[in-house]
């Protein structure tokens, strides 16, 4: 028996460290498969996933999920090496030029709602976004639509009548339905695109299980909480990586009010982790799981509702099939 596992933005932070733990876990024939955009720091990150297991499988692909030519051109590709895919990690994500609003963080730590602050960031991000050359949003088109049409590509190997297949989406704490608008799914009028992208997933994470439950594919949504990474680092961009590893004593003691402070990306896996063993029938479509880390440092998973209903996910889910077509069209015009 083989298990084949894919996992996107796979070179770095909380994919990389996901990559690390599933094969220290020596799950019996596992296949995993890197899916990567940039192919320099993938082949790093191979590298170093062998050193510490020489003998295990672990391939490349070049993947980026804001372009829809090579989500097309990776998914034949993956159609080519395998006929099955047991575990796809839709883990890559961007959030660019991270503004950082200091006079409300100052507001908000003498506020009732410091720890909804520390634990989402709610009320002190916005982000300014671009447009990719396809003329999708940027963040939109990356953290949302490639994964959902890699999704989309991907079917026959997701959806056997015998077997199960996971679909797991690295969302966020962050996820806010005020910042989500479905007559603006791609974000182009807002200054919450990373926000508006993590609700989305949500969204779309119970439209697919509506859909394709009954064909074996199961969808989840988990948060990994506030881990440094580059992704987080780019927040206080004046502060250097030096600055944040001062920073971490005090990171720790805030972790004894929040167990969403799980700071490391091994912490921040803990939720994929859990997953990679659960069976996906007994999985509820309308929670998300929670990696947390205790102020002693232990880590574990936790299942929090979410506030995300049918109608709108089937909403969301019809604009991305019009969206899909739409471009698929153009593609083809192109290429004539
Ligand atoms: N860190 C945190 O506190 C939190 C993170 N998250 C989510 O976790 C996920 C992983 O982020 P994290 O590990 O923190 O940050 P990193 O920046 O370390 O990792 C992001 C990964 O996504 C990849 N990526 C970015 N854009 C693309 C693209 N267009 N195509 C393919 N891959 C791409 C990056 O690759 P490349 O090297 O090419 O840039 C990188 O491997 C993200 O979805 C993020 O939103 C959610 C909640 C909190
Ligand atoms: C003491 C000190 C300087 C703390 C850091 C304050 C903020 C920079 C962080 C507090 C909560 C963090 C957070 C995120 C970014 C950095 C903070 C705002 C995220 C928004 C990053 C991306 C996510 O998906 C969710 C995170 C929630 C918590």
């Amino acid at each position: 028996m083989t298990t084949v596992v894919l996992v996107t933005g796979a070179n770095s932070g909380i994919g990389l460290a996901l990559c690390e733990r599933l094969l220290s876990q020596d799950v019996d024939g596992l296949q995993l498969c890197l899916a990567c955009r940039n192919m320099r720091r993938a082949q790093a990150a191979r590298c170093a996933l062998l050193t510490s297991f020489p003998t295990a499988q672990v391939a490349l692909l070049q993947l980026d999920t804001s372009s829809v030519s090579s989500v097309i051109s990776a998914a034949r590709e993956v159609k080519v090496r395998y006929n099955r895919l047991d575990y796809l990690y839709l883990n890559a994500g961007i959030m660019p030029n991270p503004q950082f609003d200091v006079k409300a963080f100052f507001k908000g730590l003498f506020s009732s709602n410091v720890i909804t602050m520390f634990a989402t960031g709610e009320g002190i991000l916005t982000q300014k976004d671009d447009v990719t050359s396809e003329g999708l949003r940027e963040v939109f088109a990356t953290n949302l639509f490639g994964h959902f049409l890699l999704i989309r590509e991907l079917e026959p190997l997701l959806c056997h009548e015998a077997l199960t297949s996971q679909v797991i989406w690295t969302s966020s704490s962050n996820a806010h339905r005020s910042a989500f608008n479905l007559e603006d799914i791609q974000h182009f009028r807002g200054n919450q695109p990373y926000s508006s992208s993590k609700y989305a997933s949500d969204l779309l994470s119970l439209a697919l299980n509506t859909r394709y439950n009954k064909q074996g594919l199961y969808s989840s949504v988990i948060c990994p909480g506030f881990v440094m990474t580059s992704l987080t680092y780019s927040v206080l961009p004046a502060f250097p990586a030096l600055l944040w590893t001062l920073l971490m004593p005090l990171l720790w003691f805030i972790r004894f009010f929040t167990n969403t402070f799980t700071l490391t990306p091994y912490n921040g896996a803990e939720a994929l982790m859990w997953l990679f063993g659960q069976s996906p029938e007994s999985l509820d479509p309308k929670v998300k799981y929670h990696s947390l880390t205790s102020g002693l440092g232990n880590n574990y998973t936790q299942a929090r509702k979410m506030d995300i209903d049918l109608e709108t996910s089937e909403a969301l889910y019809a604009k991305l099939l019009q969206l899909e077509s739409d471009l698929k069209m153009k593609l083809e015009e192109k290429q004539i």
